[in-house]
């Protein structure tokens, strides 16, 4: 269980890459950042970045239109939107009561924006469909330019890169926590890590979310409309072969106001295995190759739900 304690105050890193315009791969600035993300990613599993182009009329309509979205009727959201596991609605636990979350799958791709709004508004709302894939491109981008970062601080080949690029896949998970009654905890989510490879999030304007640093104590990261909040998953830490914790993570409601928060999640269809170049004597082998959906599927069985570390027990050597 997570500590509704007062949080040390405590900060993340941050990485200023809001002239990423003029960051250019092979570069100095571009390597410096490199080192920065690679550095945060290993120190802390998380850091915010500060990008150069979020339009305060893009973060104010995102939120906009998740609110219409979380307003619609239950049996509306609790359509099945996706084939993927854990790809539809959550809600409605009674451990959890304040949290409600919603995946809108490959909202990147116009297709993907289109099939989740003709589900949700099958008389159609294309306010919706365009705020959800222009807010993922942009999420899309600030992704893409930090793997491949983490994939050339460490040195590893552009083919792999590209091939990994190349079956990336992403889901937008849309939370919200309802404001508590009289006799609730402000317990919003309870600690843990992604199944993802990164997860990029973006809170609206009422804080909660709480970060584990490696010394085990939790501390608040509150909202930023020109910044996000990058976490590595469960699928990275792997990949990396554990120089890179996965990040644990909570939701503690302390004001009572209903919160919004956002996650671009990056997935892969492909088989994720961990570089060579990350492997010589000192560092052997960890983690067997994976498929991500497959290891989702196996974190809803009792074997993994015993387990220490899921990822571990999935495909740990
Ligand atoms: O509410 C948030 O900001 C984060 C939610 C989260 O961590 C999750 O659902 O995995
Ligand atoms: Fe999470």
């Amino acid at each position: 269980m997570g500590s509704t304690a007062e949080a040390e105050v405590k900060v993340v890193p941050v990485v200023d890459l809001s002239r990423s315009e003029l960051l250019k791969p092979g570069t100095e600035s571009w390597v410096l950042a490199c080192n920065q993300v690679r550095h945060a990613f290993e120190e802390f599993g998380c850091f915010e970045v500060v990008w150069h182009d979020v339009p305060t009329q893009l973060h104010n309509s995102i939120f906009e239109v998740v609110d219409d979205l979380f307003n619609l009727p239950l049996e509306t959201k609790r359509q099945s939107t996706s084939d993927r596991p854990f790809h539809s609605y959550f809600g409605q636990y009674s451990f959890i009561p304040l949290y409600e979350s919603l995946g809108i799958d490959n909202p990147t791709t116009s297709e993907g924006a289109q099939h989740f709004t003709d589900i949700m508004w099958p008389q159609g709302n294309d306010h919706f469909r365009e705020t959800v894939y222009a807010y993922s491109k942009l999420v899309e981008e600030i992704s893409e330019i930090l793997t491949r970062m983490v994939f050339d601080s460490y040195g590893v080949e552009r083919l792999s890169y590209e091939s990994h690029a190349e079956s990336t896949t992403y889901l937008l998970r849309c939370f919200k926590y309802r404001t508590r009654q009289e006799d609730e905890s402000g317990l919003g989510l309870l600690p843990h890590t992604d199944r993802t490879f990164t997860s990029i999030l973006h809170q609206d304007q009422v804080s909660g979310l709480q970060i584990k640093a490696k010394d085990g104590q939790w501390f608040d990261v509150g909202p930023s409309s020109s910044s996000f909040l990058v976490l590595a998953g469960d699928a990275l830490m792997a990949w990396s072969n554990d120089r890179i914790p996965s990040c644990e993570h909570q939701v503690i409601m302390k004001e009572n106001k209903k919160r919004y928060s956002l996650g671009l999640f990056a997935f892969n269809s492909g088989v994720i295995s961990v570089p060579k170049e990350l492997l010589d004597e000192q560092h052997p082998l960890r983690y067997k190759p994976f498929n991500i959906f497959d290891y989702l599927r196996f974190t809803q069985t009792d074997e993994s739900k015993k387990s220490k570390c899921a990822i571990k027990a999935y495909c740990g050597v």
